[in-house]
């Protein structure tokens, strides 16, 4: 069995174009073997998700992939577009046009089931980013234009071209314009081959006609090859289909023009009747839910009595055993000769080239420009982002300076005066996590888009920190500005700014610290947990509960205190405020303490260094952070592949060693097996130990 790992090497956004080149200019798609298997303990069974399928797809046409819930369309898709999980492993070839790719970053245009929009964008707005961060710089504004209103008009966007997406707190645009917008984004750059997972899920039966028309017209029109899973269509819906892929328990039971799959079903003796959606056959056919529920009726007594009545195959069988006839059938069918034939000719076709068929064409500093302004325009639209959060700054600003109001330098005000530099340290960078949820939806767009060749990891970086800049400063501005000037820190220019820098980049830092969870944890909620945990951690070495040089040395003190921005912060402010102040003494007559000594003897601070130093080592914890975060997202996409491949052979190597690892193809080659072996029958939950 040859192993095909797909997804592999990283080229942030570079690459090619259209053409693709091929079939006159399309792309030809052919898998062959396909096996994915889901590897459990050994104690457990081993599932096939996908047994041994194979089968293309061509230009101009479009193909469906159906299937019962669980089948496996999805499963398929994700084979094909080099996108499965981490946690299962794929065998078999995936040849475009006739040749072995890796289907990277980039490479393939691929609609996911769900919209992953900004949704503080217009319609026109979304499509215009996109266009502006893929297409070539070189383009006049007037192309572009033109580019832009052409996808729009393919897609029927017109009525909703100035309509917001939506979010939650703004109405947007339909489930079916949301959709069509989707596929609009990935059909800009006119990509050869385009996979879309069932993208007329949520919608009501027009807007599916009207998405699979348009999808249709997107494969005529341009020479491009549409696979698309798709889960219960109309009958008006499933005519439009030129190809169907009719899958259940991972095995195939129809591959060919989607108009012969009706021929199948009557020759295999289970006839469409004349008045019922076909595609509504086909799923009764092979969805062996249906046994379970029919079980589960007659033991309740609720269903029909149908003693008596075995008119046809459909009554008489259960589902389990007419989709194993059917399976069976196909394999020895003039449908799955006639596929074998093609996809023969189709891998032996020579001379073909295959350019990547997404990615990006602008440059590198256009990139940069647009994914900054957009940003920055969703920063000011999304009343979560910053507003919320600089509306309750500037109001705890107000009840930290009323609190603390004209602190003075009497003997008390020299601990008032440090915890209220605490408090703005500590809970005014805490409340930095409430950007986090919007922060993880743009992480979302960042991965889609990634995933789909837009653009690379270090403009995605830099352009969310440019962004953002304005609304950290504004936001600690602020707060700096109202706290010194009703707390009466000490005075002068230099010192109010030195405020305002200081919670300016400790800010920063805890927002590019949310980055670095954001990189490694799976959800918000996740992410927020984790966060809150770990600036409370910070909160706690920082020197205002318990005093640096009382940290217990191993750990907290050594290294802790030293990668925590919040301690080098608290340290800046107090010597900001009190490095040339003085206090008055616990009892009258006695001489005034400087604010020197109160630093060192009662805040623990050294002055070893100036408070400068203390900014600069925030600065260098911010920079650490973003790198940081670079070389996350960076490893995920570079070791992943890696990882797969290591983890595919070893587990094959291990899986092969079991007796009943048998491997199962519809088309059947040297290497086929009868048809009822225990895998091809038990197909998605088939125990292969
Ligand atoms: N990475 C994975 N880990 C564990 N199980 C998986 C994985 N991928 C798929 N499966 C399982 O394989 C089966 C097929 O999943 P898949 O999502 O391909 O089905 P589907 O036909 O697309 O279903 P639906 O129509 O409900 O989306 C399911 O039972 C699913 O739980």
């Amino acid at each position: 069995m040859e192993i095909e790992v797909v997804g592999s090497s990283m080229e942030g956004g570079g690459g090619g174009g259209g053409d693709g080149g091929g079939s006159g200019g399309g792309t030809c798609l052919v898998w062959e073997d396909l096996t994915v298997v889901l590897p459990n303990s050994s104690n457990k069974p081993t599932r096939r998700i996908l047994n041994g399928l194979s089968g293309f797809a061509q230009p101009s046409r479009i193909m469906a992939i159906m299937g019962p819930s669980g089948s496996g369309k999805s499963t398929l898709l994700d084979s094909l577009a080099g996108r499965l999980a981490g946690n299962v492993i794929m065998t078999g070839n995936v040849l475009l046009n006739g040749k072995k790719k890796r289907l990277d970053y980039g490479a393939i245009a691929y609609v996911t089931q769900e919209d992953i929009l900004l949704g503080t964008l217009t319609v026109k707005e979304t499509i215009t980013y996109s266009a502006k961060l893929r297409l070539p710089g070189d383009l006049t504004k007037s192309q572009l234009n033109d580019i832009v209103e052409g996808t729009i008009i393919e897609m029927g966007l017109q009525d909703c071209t100035d309509k917001l997406i939506g979010n939650w707190h703004l109405r947007g645009i339909s489930g079916g314009e949301k959709k069509r917008l989707s596929i609009a984004l990935e059909i800009l750059t006119k990509p050869t081959l385009l996979f879309l997972d069932e993208p007329t899920s949520g919608l009501d039966s027009a807007s599916a006609f009207f998405v699979v028309q348009a999808l249709r017209s997107v494969a005529r029109d341009g020479r491009r090859t549409v696979v698309s899973s798709i889960h219960q269509p109309s009958s008006e819906v499933f005519a439009l289909f030129d190809d169907l892929f009719l899958l259940s328990g991972g095995e195939t039971v129809f591959f060919g023009e989607a108009k012969l799959a009706i021929e199948f079903f009557s020759d295999a003796g289970i006839p469409c009747p004349s008045r019922r959606n076909p595609s509504d056959h086909f799923l009764r056919c092979i969805n062996s839910d249906f046994d379970r529920i029919n079980a589960t009726l007659q033991g309740s007594q609720r269903q029909w009595d149908t003693k008596g009545i075995c008119d046809t195959i459909l009554s008489c069988s259960t589902t389990a055993h007419i989709k194993g006839m059917l399976v069976h059938k196909f394999k020895s069918s003039k449908y799955a000769a006639d596929a074998r034939t093609r996809i023969k000719e189709i891998s032996t076709i020579k001379g073909l080239v295959v350019d990547r068929m997404g990615g990006s064409k602008a440059s590198w500093w256009k990139q940069l420009t647009t994914l900054t302004t957009r940003s920055f325009i969703n920063m000011c639209r999304d009343v979560g982002y910053y507003w919320l959060r600089i509306g309750v700054y500037i109001a705890v600003s107000l009840c930290v300076g009323t609190v603390f109001y004209d602190i003075g330098t009497n003997y008390h005000a020299m601990l008032a005066r440090g915890a209220c530099g605490g408090f703005i340290s500590g809970f005014m960078i805490f409340m930095s996590i409430g950007g986090f949820p919007s922060f993880i939806e743009e992480m979302k767009i960042f991965h889609r888009e990634r995933l789909n060749g837009h653009y690379g990891v270090g403009v995605f970086i830099l352009s969310n920190f440019i962004s953002s800049l304005p609304f950290l400063a504004f936001m600690s501005f602020s707060t700096a500005l109202i706290t010194y000037n009703m707390v009466k820190f000490h005075p002068g220019f230099i010192h109010q700014l030195y405020a305002c820098l200081d919670l300016l980049l400790s800010i920063a830092a805890v927002e590019s610290c949310m980055m670095v969870i954001a990189a490694v944890v799976p959800n918000f909620m996740m992410g927020i947990i984790i966060g809150a945990g770990f600036i409370g951690v910070m909160m706690m070495t920082a020197g205002f509960f318990r005093l640096l040089p009382e940290l217990p040395k191993v750990f907290w003190r050594y290294p802790v205190s030293y990668i925590n921005y919040m301690s080098w912060a608290l340290q800046g402010a107090y010597k900001n405020d009190m490095i040339g102040l003085e206090f008055d003494s616990e009892y009258e007559g006695e001489p005034k303490l400087p604010g020197e000594f109160i630093l060192t003897t009662v805040l623990g601070i050294s002055l070893d260094h100036s408070k400068w130093w203390d900014l600069a080592a925030v600065g260098a914890i911010i920079i650490s952070y973003r790198l940081l975060f670079f070389v996350i997202l960076k490893l995920k996409e570079q070791a992943k592949p890696v990882v797969r491949e290591i983890y595919t052979r070893r587990t094959l190597h291990h899986l092969k060693k079991r007796p009943s690892f048998r491997k199962t193809s519809p088309f059947p080659s040297k290497r086929h097996q009868p048809a009822h072996s225990l895998s091809s029958q038990e197909g998605l939950n088939s125990p292969l130990h």
